[in-house]
């Protein structure tokens, strides 16, 4: 098990983390979302031992990580970390690149072991290629399988598919977590990305400004998210009073509700006038007006045209699940 405690950390005097505590169960998927400065690649660095907490303890299998004032190489033999910066070697070959992180004492396998994470990276036909020849994407690749090529217990991923496009990143997706859940590697991984959290992590944390805002599975983060910032990590959402939605309703609080949750009805609902419709591929995503100045944005099948009028629905039980949440941690 990973454990982490960091009462605050520092660069000069801003406060970059404050009171960070949790822990992940060795073989299990944590995913920690964020906005941009909010301190996720900081935390990885700091569990890998690149950054020292003066206030704070990382351990693995109860066993203290110790940081760079104790580590002359930064990282503990069992964990590896997944930079933005990829650290490869740029005028070797990508084989090359992956056979170097190879174990000295395991030589009869090297070349087996190096097809294997090509296969897993989507780069075979490149094995011979030098790796300065390569664009950022497949730069990200190479690096990826550097990190795994002697399986860590514990790995540290900081936005793996950043630099690559989204006709590789759908099935190195695919590819690399379950093979990472198939060898019981325990995963952490940073990302802005919902599609690299939703399917894949079981378990959420929510940096806000340096301090954890949620840690919940992944699931019921995204089904009962505690509020609008965390919501919108996942994608677009709308936070409106209750009293738009159910007029009835005696209660003075805002509800999140998806797009996807509204029902277009032609007939009645919460009258909303349209202003814009975009392409989304499977769908239209509308923005449209209630009062002439709460905007909201719902799921179409179809485009709407500016100026038409609709009315949403939005079920009981959505209501409900949203009032039922009043805490944003459960480890
Ligand atoms: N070496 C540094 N010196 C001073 N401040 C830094 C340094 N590195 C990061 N910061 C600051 O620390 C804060 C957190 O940065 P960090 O890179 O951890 O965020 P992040 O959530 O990973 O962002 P992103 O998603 O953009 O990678 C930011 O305000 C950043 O400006």
């Amino acid at each position: 098990m990973l454990d982490v405690h960091i009462d605050s950390f520092h660069y000069q005097d801003q406060s970059i983390l404050e009171d960070i505590s949790f822990k992940v169960d060795k073989g299990e998927h944590l995913a920690l979302m964020g906005e941009s400065g909010s301190g996720k690649s900081t935390l990885l660095k700091i569990i890998y031992g690149l950054l020292h907490v003066e206030n704070g303890i990382i351990s693995w299998e109860e066993k203290k990580v110790l940081g760079p004032n104790f580590n002359l190489v930064p990282g503990e033999p069992y964990m590896k970390y997944l930079s933005q910066d990829f650290d490869l070697m740029p005028f070797i070959t990508v084989a090359e690149n992956i056979g170097q992180h190879l174990s000295v004492f395991e030589q009869e396998n090297h070349q087996q072991r190096i097809q294997e994470l090509l296969e897993l990276i989507e780069l075979e036909a490149y094995a011979k290629t030098k790796v300065k020849n390569l664009s950022g994407g497949q730069q990200q690749r190479v690096a990826l399988a550097r990190v795994l090529a002697q399986e860590p217990e514990l790995l540290l991923l900081d936005e793996p598919f950043g630099h690559i496009d989204n006709f590789k990143r759908n099935s190195l997706r695919r590819n690399l977590f379950p093979y990472l859940k198939e060898k019981g590697i325990t995963v952490l991984t940073a990302s802005h990305d919902p599609n690299d959290v939703l399917p894949y992590a079981e378990r959420t944390l929510i940096l806000e400004k340096g301090k954890i805002i949620a840690n919940q599975k992944t699931k019921k983060l995204y089904k009962n998210p505690p509020n609008y910032y965390t919501a919108s990590l996942f994608g677009e959402v709308n936070q409106l009073p209750i009293k738009l939605l159910k007029s009835y309703s005696e209660i003075d609080k805002t509800v999140l509700i998806y797009p996807h949750e509204f029902k277009v009805s032609e007939t009645s609902g919460l009258k909303v006038w349209v202003k814009k419709s975009f392409f989304k591929g499977t769908h239209y995503l509308i923005e449209g007006e209630v009062n002439e100045e709460t905007v909201l944005y719902f799921n179409s099948n179809k485009k709407l045209k500016q100026g038409d009028t609709v009315f949403l629905n939005v079920s009981l039980e959505t209501i409900n699940l949203r009032l039922q949440f009043e805490q944003g941690t459960d480890s």
